[in-house]
């Protein structure tokens, strides 16, 4: 039977999360969606830029001494927790492109370049591979794709040095086994390297559990650190000194105030810094990172996938006469978004949701992505947005020409 609004009310009723709502502004009318692309911005984050702000008019250069270097590891250890890492585990830095950068080169100087071939994954998020190609092409190394679907343990030989993968994939939002996947690889003597970007604050992430040493992610999506907010980079305490990163600036240098000639990696996580960082980029985020702490997480997955199946469930009888089809794997496989497919107008529906303040977003070809974010959406908001969806296909209301000029991002 398909959901009533009165049923989403009472979930709203009783529902542990629901105090958070308040916590983050959202502009009046909009139903937001798309929160594993940009997440939404908390209050605190907004006073907390203040304050950076004014931090910079008064105290000067001084501010660098009052948190401004340290932040980097400070929000690495505030993160740590949502990723099952342990204090010293992970560096707020950079963003996933350059930190995968920096964990590649890391990993085949650790390996002695005893291995040259780096794997990533065919129709992942293509930055993942660009910098493959990219760091492959400057050094001698070799980039090679597992194509989408094929077997791992296929692809894996005694030349394969690294592999790239999203624990969640950024179109279907497959979720993958981390610690299977971890395993399998290192038993054939590589070295795994876990892109979380859309995993990281959309459920319970195990990195220390799964056996994982290494990670990256970001934190404008479902941390909600702000367009532009730094990434993050784990590597596990027992694989941080084997060697360089290659990255090597001074901010990531054993004695950066020593300003020796040559370059000595630092200590621990410390050696994945690279050079100066924005400040102001870092507050908005702290702030964030400080609300996630007091969100349960067992809590929070639960109400990710009741809000996924919840839009599911009040559009399935509409996919199959529309020409939809729904990609989303079954609960226990998937992330937190719903993935629809419509070849020919998929585009045209998203542009005509966002026209009424629905805002999901599109990956050509033809699919329309909605991120369910547990922290700011509640049952009501996705039960209305599933009728807006609704309406816009019935009436074919995407066909207005007003709404075909083509946006690059959503
Ligand atoms: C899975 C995945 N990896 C990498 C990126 C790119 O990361 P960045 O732009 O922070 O380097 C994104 C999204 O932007 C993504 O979804
Ligand atoms: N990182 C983005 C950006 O710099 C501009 C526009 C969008 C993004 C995104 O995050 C896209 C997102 N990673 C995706 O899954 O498609």
């Amino acid at each position: 039977m398909t959901p009533t609004l009165e049923s989403a009310r009472k979930l709203d009723r009783h529902d542990p999360l629901a105090g958070f709502k308040a916590r983050f502004a959202l502009p009046e009318g909009v139903l937001y969606l798309d929160g594993n692309s940009l997440g939404a911005q908390p209050r605190d984050a907004r006073e907390a830029l203040a304050l950076t702000r004014d931090q910079w008019r008064d105290e000067l250069v001084k501010g660098w001494n009052q948190g401004w270097f340290d932040a980097p590891e400070r929000l690495g250890d505030l993160l740590a927790p949502l990723l099952g890492a342990g204090p010293g585990e992970v560096v707020v830095s950079d963003n996933i492109t350059l930190n995968l950068f920096k964990l590649l080169g890391y990993i085949i100087d650790s390996q002695k370049r005893a291995r040259s071939v780096i794997l990533s994954e065919g129709g992942n998020f293509p930055s993942d591979s660009y910098i493959a190609q990219g760091l492959c092409r400057f050094t001698g190394l070799e980039h090679r794709v597992l194509p989408e679907g094929g077997d791992l343990a296929d692809y894996l030989d005694e030349r394969v040095a690294a592999v790239v993968l999203s624990q969640v994939h950024y179109r279907t939002g497959r979720l993958r086994d981390m610690a299977a996947i971890t395993a399998l690889v290192r038993e054939q003597g590589a070295e795994v390297i876990w892109d979380l970007a859309h995993s990281a604050g959309a459920m319970p992430v195990d990195l220390n559990g799964s056996g994982v040493r290494y990670a990256v992610g970001c934190t404008y999506k479902y941390l909600n650190g702000g367009p532009g907010a730094p990434g993050f980079l784990y590597v596990h305490k027992d694989s941080q000194a084997r060697g360089w990163q290659p990255l090597s600036g001074w901010h990531g240098h054993a004695a950066p105030f020593d300003f020796e000639g040559d370059y000595a990696p630092a200590p621990g996580i410390l050696r994945f810094r690279t050079g100066t960082h924005s400040a102001l980029a870092y507050a908005p985020l702290e702030a964030s990172l400080r609300l996630w702490r007091e969100v349960d997480m067992t809590a929070l997955r639960a109400k990710s996938l009741a809000l996924g199946e919840l839009f599911q469930d009040c559009l399935t009888d509409l996919f199959e006469s529309k020409g939809i089809e729904d990609i989303t794997p079954p609960v226990a496989e998937r992330g937190s978004q719903v993935a629809l497919i419509h070849r020919e107008h998929g585009y045209a529906i998203v542009q005509a949701l966002i026209a009424r303040g629905v805002i999901g977003d599109y990956r050509a070809p033809g699919l329309m992505r909605f991120g369910f974010t547990p922290l700011y959406l509640s049952y009501e908001d996705v039960w209305q947005a599933a009728r807006h969806f609704r309406e816009v296909v019935e009436t074919r209301e995407y066909l207005g020409p007003a709404l075909l000029t083509r946006s690059a991002v959503t």
